[in-house]
């Protein structure tokens, strides 16, 4: 799904959290905001989401303005929020449930996204029997399970320590390659942003400016030793370029 986001702020009361946004995602990409705590990134998402307006400007989502909550799209938050008295596969059919449609005919794509997720022999599994990053495997499953044509991340990986990110970065792409939704992907790390990326966007602190949006020319797909290609290093240079510019100023 095409976003189109045009000069959009937004302030709440006093405190202008976005200024003068603007950013287009073309259809099936992945472009990952990065910037420092406070910088309006959630904000953006919710904006893009419908779930607040914006104080000024306009989001189109394939061409048409956001004007209230969009339907068919999935979110996935910093904590997992499973349903603890739910199997983990009933977790993830929980979406189809939701939307009204027959579990049944979504049990097998839950299952090939649990396989793919590396969660495969866990569907009977309660949340409290997987570990962190397996439970966020699972939300992100459950986000994808109805092929949503847009997903909306906020730190997804942000309460996991940096090896398990570093492998749901992995197990991510692999899920998103099945898909090829557009992904807005919110992080605090430059290496997850640039690793998973076709673009980064470098948010400035209050009041949140985009100050530079990076293309990523990284072939797909990428794996370990992407980290240690000088190409890496090199766009990972610029995002942080981006990001320290703004202690100096
Ligand atoms: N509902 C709200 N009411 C008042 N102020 C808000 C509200 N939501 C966000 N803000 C303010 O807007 C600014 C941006 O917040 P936001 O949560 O978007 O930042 P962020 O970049 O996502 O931060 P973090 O990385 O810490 O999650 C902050 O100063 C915050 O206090």
């Amino acid at each position: 799904m095409s976003v189109d986001i045009r000069n959009v702020s937004k302030s709440f009361r006093s405190t202008l959290a976005v200024d003068d946004a603007s950013l287009a995602l073309e259809e099936g990409s992945f472009v990952s905001i990065v910037g420092p705590s406070g910088c309006g990134k959630s904000t953006l998402l919710r904006l893009v989401a419908g779930l607040i307006r914006p104080s000024s400007g306009t989001i189109d989502v394939r061409g048409v303005p956001v004007k209230g909550p969009l339907r068919n799209i999935g979110m996935v938050f910093q904590s997992p929020v499973l349903l603890p008295w739910r199997r983990t596969l009933d977790n993830i059919l929980f979406v189809a449930e939701m939307g009204g449609l027959k579990t049944s005919q979504w049990r097998e794509r839950a299952l090939e996204l649990m396989q793919l997720a590396g969660l495969g022999g866990f569907e009977a599994s309660y949340p409290h029997e997987l570990s962190g990053g397996m439970q966020q495997r699972a939300s992100i499953c459950r986000a994808m399970l109805l092929k949503p044509p847009l997903i909306l991340m906020d730190e997804p990986f942000g309460a996991l320590d940096v090896i398990t990110r570093e492998r749901m970065g992995y197990a991510l792409q692999t899920l998103w390659d099945e898909s090829r939704s557009t992904v807005l992907f919110v992080t605090h790390s430059i290496t997850e942003a640039v690793l998973l990326s076709d673009t980064v966007v470098v948010m400035t602190p209050r009041p949140g400016r985009i100050r530079d949006i990076v293309p990523i020319d990284l072939p797909r797909p990428r794996h370990p030793g992407t980290l240690r290609e000088p190409r890496f290093l090199e766009l990972s240079e610029r995002v942080r370029e981006g990001i320290e510019a703004q202690w100096m100023e």
